[in-house]
């Protein structure tokens, strides 16, 4: 089967020794926490869509985000691989406010809910932690059972 790329974009807001994560209220990956994005529309950028989903899905306004890693999803059965630029900042205008898609809150990093995220979350968060960037392939078993992948640091 041939498998086609889909750009998507992760931004995690950091203010000191918390993390900015949001509630996915509905659609794809919903009930967990995790940074803010979504896919990259045909007419921009990578980091344009990630400023505009970071906008759209939590209210705050970034002039600048760093490109912190890269990371690859695959389920078996289908066809789409999905590329997930990630992002983070620890500039930023404005307060978080829920929005249709996400309910934002503010976690002290010793203690992100890494039981109610996506799995792969806290293996690669130690590397955006450190602000080592870092470059991860997961192939996934429906949207929880991750059956291998490989992860490693990016200079
Ligand atoms: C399979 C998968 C997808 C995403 C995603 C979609 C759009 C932006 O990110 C993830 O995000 C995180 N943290 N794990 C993820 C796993």
């Amino acid at each position: 089967m041939m498998t086609k790329t889909k750009l998507y974009t992760l931004a995690l807001i950091r203010n000191n020794s918390d993390v900015l994560l949001g509630m996915k209220k509905r659609g794809f990956g919903v009930g967990r926490w995790n940074g803010f994005g979504g896919k990259v529309h045909s007419n921009e950028t990578v980091l344009e869509a990630a400023k505009r989903e970071l906008h759209e899905e939590s209210g705050l306004i970034v002039n600048e985000l760093q490109e912190a890693g890269l990371l690859k999803f695959e389920f078996i059965g289908e066809p789409e691989i999905m590329e997930v630029h990630v992002f983070t900042t620890n500039k930023f205008e404005g307060t978080p406010a829920e929005s249709e898609e996400m309910r934002p809150q503010w976690f002290p990093i010793s203690e992100i809910p890494f039981d109610d995220m996506w799995p792969d979350d806290i293996l690669w968060f130690p590397f955006l932690l450190k602000g080592q960037k870092f470059s991860g392939y997961f192939k996934f078993k429906g949207h929880s059972e991750i059956l291998d992948y490989t992860l490693e640091p990016e200079c």
